[in-house]
C-alpha cells in the first residue's frame, strides 16, 4: 500500500493595510491602538498562528510601510512589507506581486477579530473549490431603491450574505482574474468579484459576526468589547 501523503499546498496571507481611512476621520486604522496594542497586530497573530499559512506578506500606504515593518517583524512567517495603491483592489495586486504561495489568503488589515477556525474555514474550502470566502447571514431585510430613496426590490433574506475577508483563492486563478478586470478598467470592493466576473464560482464558508471590519469610530468601542469577552472567555 503507498503509504505517501501529498503536501498541502502554500498559502500566502495578503495583508491589505493601505487604506486612508476616510470614515475614521482620516486616521490609519491598522496601527490604531487597540486594548493596547496595533489593530494590525491582532491580524498577524492570527495569520501567524495558522498552521495553513504559509507567509504572511503586508500592503501599506508607502509612509506606513517602516511601522508595519517593526510591528511585522515579532511574528513568525512575516514575508515584508509592499506599498499599496489609491484602491483596494491596487493594493492587493501589490500583494500579490510579492506572494510566493500556490494560494492566496486576502485579509482585511482592519478586520482584527478574525478567528483562527474562520482563517481555516476559508482556506480548506478553497483547497476544494479555488475560491471561497468568510460570509455571514444577513440580519436586517435589505431594500433595494431607485436613485431617489423608494423601494424598488426586497430580496429574499434567507439567500443573503454579508462577505467578509479572509477570500481566499488559488493564484493561478486569481491572476486570470486580475488580467480580465484590469483589461476593461474594473474596480471592485472585494475580490470575489475579479473571480464572479470570469464565471468562476466562489463558495462562501461560516464566518463570523465579531469578525467586524473597523470602518468608523463607533467600531473601536465594539473591538475592544469583543476583545475583552474574548479574553475573559479564553
Ligand atoms: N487603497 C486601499 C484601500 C483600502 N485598503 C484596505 O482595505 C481594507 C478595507 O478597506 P476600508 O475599511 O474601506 O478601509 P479604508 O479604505 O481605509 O477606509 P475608507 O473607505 O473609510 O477610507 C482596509 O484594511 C484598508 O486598509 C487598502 O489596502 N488599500
Ligand atoms: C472586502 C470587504 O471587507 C468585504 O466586506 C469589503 O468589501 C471592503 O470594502 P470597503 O469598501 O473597502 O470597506
Amino acid at each position: 500500500m503507498n503509504m505517501s501523503t501529498q503536501a498541502e499546498p502554500s498559502v500566502t496571507a495578503v495583508i491589505v493595510a493601505a487604506g486612508n481611512g476616510r470614515r475614521m476621520g482620516g486616521a490609519a486604522k491598522p496601527f490604531l491602538p487597540l486594548c493596547g496594542r496595533p489593530v494590525l497586530a491582532y491580524v498577524l497573530d492570527a495569520f501567524a498562528h495558522c498552521p495553513l499559512v504559509t507567509e504572511i506578506v503586508v500592503v501599506t500606504r508607502p509612509n506606513e510601510m517602516a511601522e508595519a515593518g517593526k510591528i511585522g517583524r515579532a511574528y513568525k512567517k512575516f514575508a515584508g512589507v509592499v506599498p499599496g495603491g489609491s484602491t483596494r483592489q491596487l493594493s492587493v495586486r501589490a500583494g500579490l506581486e510579492r506572494a510566493s504561495g500556490d494560494y492566496l489568503a486576502i485579509h482585511d488589515g482592519a478586520r482584527p477579530l478574525v478567528s483562527l477556525a474562520c482563517i481555516e474555514r476559508a482556506i480548506r474550502a478553497a483547497f476544494v473549490c479555488g475560491a471561497a470566502a468568510a460570509a455571514v447571514k444577513v440580519k436586517d431585510t435589505i431594500k433595494v431603491t431607485d436613485d431617489w430613496g423608494y423601494v424598488m426590490q426586497t430580496p429574499e433574506r434567507a439567500r443573503l450574505w454579508a462577505v467578509q475577508t479572509p477570500q481566499v483563492f488559488k493564484k493561478a486563478l486569481l491572476l486570470r482574474a486580475f488580467a480580465a478586470a484590469e483589461a476593461v478598467d474594473a474596480d471592485y470592493t472585494d475580490d470575489c468579484q475579479l473571480v464572479e466576473a470570469i464565471g468562476g464560482r466562489v463558495r462562501l464558508v461560516e464566518g463570523d459576526y465579531a469578525n467586524l471590519k473597523i470602518t468608523t469610530p463607533e467600531d473601536m468601542d465594539a473591538a475592544a468589547a469583543l476583545l475583552r469577552k474574548k479574553g475573559t472567555q479564553a
